[in-house]
């Protein structure tokens, strides 16, 4: 871990001279051959808290906006001990400092592109390195990679153990989206949107309830402002275009668990712990919170 921030930050500069990206991102064939079970198995051997090295686990969630993917990932970090590093929020603090840049950055994010690669692995390495510096020991990434460039430069100085790519029917996303909320005091985010839709293909109804927030937040509640119909339109297109393709790079390399969201957070969590092989009197307490 130690070192990922300033490697990461050197490998983008080597990229953007037209250097391979990183040459260690080549494909490791025992890992493609392997294929989707290696994935499940990494995610066996990597539950456990404490790596050979002494490293915890370093982990990317992958899927559409609205899927879910802060709320898992943020879950999980409580329960494996590792921070959870969203580089939205890297982006939202940014922006939320006066001056230039996040004007800049505003024009950006609030049309649903994407920010360019130096300033994304510029808010990353300055993450991380302040995490070295604490001690942090691993991390759960959401939102990064977000294009194969930047699956190359992550791959290239670090190794990622696993990859879980969270699905979810795309006329739920849509709506997920629309429907958050964050309490602008505790900054608690919630989901005043209720989703019932019939199952596909004879299968089950999905039904996801609301996330709403305690009464001490009703008043206080805002919405992104990159939340609006049209604007989470351009996020979703650019997620195929861009994003789609970073699934089969770690499916190539043997890392990917995909993951079907069958419901809300209730009937989903405990399955997604299931997937994950976490199990034990601990976890069940910290998935009741
Ligand atoms: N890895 C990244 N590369 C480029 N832009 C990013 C990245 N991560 C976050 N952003 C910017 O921050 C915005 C919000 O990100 P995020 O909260 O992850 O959104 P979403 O809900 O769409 O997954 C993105 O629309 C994009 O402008």
């Amino acid at each position: 871990m130690v070192g990922i921030s300033r490697a990461i930050r050197a490998c983008a500069a080597a990229s953007r001279r037209g250097l391979a990206a990183a040459s260690s991102a080549a494909l490791p064939k025992e890992a493609a051959a392997a294929g989707p079970r290696a994935a499940a198995a990494a995610a066996t051997g990597r539950t456990g808290r404490d790596q050979e090295d002494g490293r915890r686990v370093q982990w990317v969630f992958l899927g559409c906006p609205g899927v879910g993917k802060g709320t898992y990932a943020s879950r999980l970090s409580r329960l494996l001990d590792v921070p959870h590093i969203a580089t939205g929020d890297l982006v939202r603090d940014a922006l939320a400092s006066p001056g230039p840049f996040s004007k800049q950055l505003a024009e950006i994010v609030n049309h649903g592109k994407l920010v360019s690669d130096e300033i994304i692995i510029n808010l990353l390495s300055r993450r991380l390195e302040e995490g070295e510096e604490k001690g942090e020991l691993g991390f759960i990434l959401d939102g990064f990679p977000r294009t194969i460039r930047q699956a190359e430069i992550l791959e290239g100085v670090t190794d990622i153990d696993l990859v879980i790519n969270l699905k979810l029917r795309e006329e739920a996303l849509l709506a997920k989206c629309l429907g958050r909320r964050m309490c602008s005091q505790c900054g608690g985010n919630f989901n005043v949107a209720s989703i019932d839709i019939e199952g596909e293909n004879g299968g089950p109804r999905m039904y996801m309830p609301p996330l709403l927030p305690p009464p001490q937040c009703e008043s206080k509640l805002i919405t992104r402002p990159d939340d609006t119909e049209e604007v989470v339109k351009e996020r979703l297109r650019l997620y195929h275009d861009l994003t789609e393709p970073v699934e089969e790079f770690y499916r190539a390399r043997g890392k990917l668990l995909e993951f079907n969201l069958p419901g809300g957070i209730p009937e989903s969590w405990p399955k997604l712990l299931q997937a994950l092989n976490i199990d034990g009197p601990d976890n069940k307490r910290s998935a009741a919170a």
